[in-house]
């Protein structure tokens, strides 16, 4: 299948140094760490009868559950699959990925056909012997997540009862989140363990855990890893920084990290995903990550195709809520998240949209993360339909049935410009794996006209003005 798309051609002039060397795979910009290519090969196939059985039994099951999913499974991911234009687009198989099969099990469980761009990319770099280090970029709900678990999983040596993975994330939303992700893939591997370094969860310290996985935020690792003694770094096999733009941006996240990554052995696989990657980033990733593999996006196919971007012009905030409503009149939203500056505005949207009748959650900094989790979990399960929310906490969150976000008012940054990055994680809520998404960005003054102009340029992507007046016009989007 249009295997001569996937030509490498090598551009030396771009290598960053002796070792790398840079590679267009397609269009897409991959260095490839020579050294490290050279010694790697496919993972082991050693294995004892007790090993053969299971996997025979696994096999089985396995068939019914492709079958299972095949069935199952949305055209519009199919289609896409198939278009090499598209993030989700594939040539192998998640068999041609050489996963455990109890993971293939795990796979086609969670009804996947066939792994996206970045899974089929990144996977064979993560599970190559000797282990690779990798920086990858991918955009927002292009299956990242599914694709580091997928690693981690891999690098279990289940017979082992002590921790071998660690995952950082930046909220503990996320490493719920993550960790739900984790137990899916790994339903069909009852022998892997998973455990929660996160606030409010007190292990007491002492002797080491037997969880082969952790997820947890930075600064509860940290503990478990110092202070507690929890988790031996010497055995660590696999680490991974998950959201690293989103971790960079929260206090003390960067260098907690770093002082963990500092304990880890040398041969310790170091992994490291993030939707965008600003300086900043970049180098905290260089720091962090040694000798890396990178998968990099250029700054144009940051923004998915699939989700429709559109802004509104309004001259007050009422005027934003009146055209929030006759959005809401005209379209059927499955499940929407709106997006506001200030805790105060967020918080006086959700009492008028409750007074119009909408069943409304708010999500905000100030809750506990337990109570913040709770609403994101009954977000997920559909019993609200809207999430009004300011940034911090909606980061990352994966709701399939999300189809329109809307900007009430534009991301800025802390010093009052536009910011890019927290636009394209706010967008990305939409149009997870291929589904179709709308953003819709609310323009109230010249000022925000300005922010939503250098948004557009940025990324290089029209943003069409929409007029909630004609709903003729807003139906037609929705298609
Ligand atoms: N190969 C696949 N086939 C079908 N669905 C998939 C596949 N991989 C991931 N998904 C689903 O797509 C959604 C997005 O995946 P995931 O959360 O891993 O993306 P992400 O790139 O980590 O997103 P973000 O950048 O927002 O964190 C999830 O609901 C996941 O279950």
């Amino acid at each position: 299948m249009a295997s001569d798309s996937w030509a490498f051609s090598v551009d030396q002039q771009e290598a960053t140094n002796k070792t790398s060397e840079v590679l267009w795979i397609r269009d897409r910009r991959v260095i490839l760490n020579t050294e490290a290519k050279e010694t790697a090969k496919p993972p082991d196939g050693d294995k004892s009868d007790e090993e053969e059985k299971e996997d025979r039994a696994a096999q089985s099951l396995l068939n019914k559950l492709i079958r299972n999913s095949l069935v199952n499974n949305t055209n519009q991911v199919e289609v896409l699959q198939r278009d090499p234009n598209s993030p989700l687009y594939s040539v192998k198989t998640f068999e041609e990925l050489r996963l455990k099969p109890q993971l293939l099990q795990g796979v086609y469980g969670m009804g996947f056909n066939r792994p996206s761009k970045i899974q089929e990319t990144a996977l064979p770099m993560m599970l190559a012997e000797p282990p690779q280090n990798l920086i990858a970029q991918s955009q927002s709900g292009t299956g990242k997540t599914a694709a580091f678990v997928l690693a981690m999983l891999s690098h279990i040596n289940s017979a082992n009862k002590w921790t071998q993975c660690l995952c950082i994330s930046p909220t503990y939303e996320l490493a719920l989140q993550t960790g739900k992700v984790v137990e899916q893939m790994g339903k069909f591997y009852p022998e892997v363990k998973l455990a929660y370094a996160i606030r409010g969860n007190r292990i007491e310290g002492g002797s080491t855990i037997q969880e082969q996985v952790v997820i947890g935020t930075p600064g509860t690792m940290s503990d478990w890893l110092t202070k507690k003694k929890l988790i031996d770094p010497k055995k660590i096999r696999v680490f991974v920084l998950d959201e690293a733009d989103v971790l960079i941006a929260m206090q003390g996240h960067q260098d907690q990290s770093i002082r963990i990554q500092r304990k880890l052995p040398k041969d310790c696989q170091m992994l490291l995903f993030s939707a965008t990657f600003e300086d900043s980033v970049w180098q905290f990733a260089e720091r962090i990550v040694p000798d890396p593999n990178i998968i990099r996006l250029k700054r144009e196919e940051e923004t998915l195709d699939t989700i429709k971007q559109y802004y509104v012009h309004c001259r007050s905030k009422q005027d934003k809520f009146d055209a929030l409503c006759n959005i809401y009149g005209a379209i059927t939203i499955a499940q929407a998240m709106i997006f506001c500056h200030t805790r105060k505005t967020a918080a006086w949207l959700t009492k008028t949209m409750s007074a119009e009748g909408h069943q409304v959650a708010l999500l905000s900094g100030e809750l506990a993360v337990e109570q913040r989790a709770a609403i994101i979990q009954r977000f997920r399960e559909g019993k609200e339909k809207v999430l009004i929310t300011t940034n911090v906490c909606s980061r990352g969150i994966d709701v399939e049935q999300v189809s329109v976000v809307i900007n009430f008012d534009l991301p800025l940054d802390k010093d009052g410009n536009p910011d890019n990055e927290t636009y394209l994680h706010r967008i990305g809520r939409t149009g997870r794996f291929g589904k179709r998404g709308l953003a819709i960005n609310m323009v109230d003054s010249e000022q925000s006209m300005a922010v939503l102009k250098a948004i557009e340029e940025h990324f290089n992507k029209k943003i069409v003005k929409l007029d909630t007046e004609d709903l003729d016009e807003i139906e037609k989007i929705a298609h």
